[in-house]
């Protein structure tokens, strides 16, 4: 993304946004609730009209169509059928997306799934639930997955669950990039992107984020990168060990 903006009426909503992804990384989107990162997210899916700047994806215009099956997208809402079974809401969306069937058990299997297929939507957990949408944007193999809050309103174990998922699919190569209002979650990140109101505090490692502002947790650092002013540096790439490269390693990230 290059100096994005975005206004929703009056409001502007980003405000010279800039930042780079990367593979096999996970990306946190953080910020506060209306800060921005559905808007931002959408923006990268191509779903969001831009006003300036420039929005590229994996050398494309956000949103073009050979995009299509290469950029997964999880909403705020999980897009879950009740009156369907699990199997059923992925082979649903399948479909639409001119996918095989086998592509239904292949993301079944890789969201740990395959146990509950035949479960009726509305009797699952929120996290067999957000899995069943995490699946759903797994389906054609995509580069790069976009997940908006995955995690709200799940138990710190549910969480923690969907996280170390996260870190596996890292694994293969795909780059997640993951919203959330809850600051503690930047650890489990590889790179945090840091907004508020609108503009992007800064792109950094969590450990970068901790070591500069010398806070204790990352809700303070948050806190003392805004008196600071904020500071918009793309991390060096060099710095950015995976989590789960640095687990496999047995290095401390
Ligand atoms: N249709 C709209 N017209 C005008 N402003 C809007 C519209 N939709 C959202 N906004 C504003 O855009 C800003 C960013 O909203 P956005 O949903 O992207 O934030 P967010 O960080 O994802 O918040 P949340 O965590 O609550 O979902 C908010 O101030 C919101 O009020």
């Amino acid at each position: 993304m290059q100096r994005l903006v975005v206004r929703r009426g009056r409001s502007l909503v980003l405000d010279q946004v800039g930042f780079q992804l990367a593979p096999g990384l996970i990306i946190g989107l953080l910020g506060p609730s209306g800060s921005g990162k559905s808007t931002l997210l959408r923006s990268i899916v191509g779903n969001q009209i831009i006003s300036g700047g420039t929005a590229t994806v994996l050398g494309q215009p956000a949103g073009h169509k050979s995009l299509r099956h290469r950029v997964g997208y999880m909403t705020q809402a999980a897009s879950v059928y009740d009156d369907l079974s699990v199997k059923q809401n992925i082979a649903y969306f399948a479909k639409i997306l001119g996918q095989r069937a086998a592509e239904v058990e292949r993301v079944m299997e890789t969201t740990d799934l395959t146990d509950q297929s035949d479960r009726l939507a509305m009797d699952l957990s929120g996290g067999q639930r957000n899995r069943v949408s995490l699946a759903i944007a797994l389906l054609g193999s995509p580069d790069i997955v976009i997940l908006d809050e995955p995690t709200v309103g799940l138990d710190p174990v549910l969480r923690a669950d969907l996280w170390a998922m996260f870190s596996r699919l890292a694994a293969t190569g795909l780059c997640l990039v993951v919203s959330s209002h809850v600051m503690d979650e930047a650890m489990r990140c590889d790179e945090v992107l840091l907004l508020r109101e609108g503009k992007l505090l800064g792109q950094m490692t969590p450990e970068a984020l901790m070591e500069s502002t010398g806070a204790q947790n990352p809700e303070d650092a948050f806190v003392a990168l805004i008196a600071a002013g904020g500071t918009a540096q793309p991390p060096s790439r060099k710095a950015s060990v995976p989590k789960h490269r640095a687990a496999a390693e047995g290095k401390q990230p």
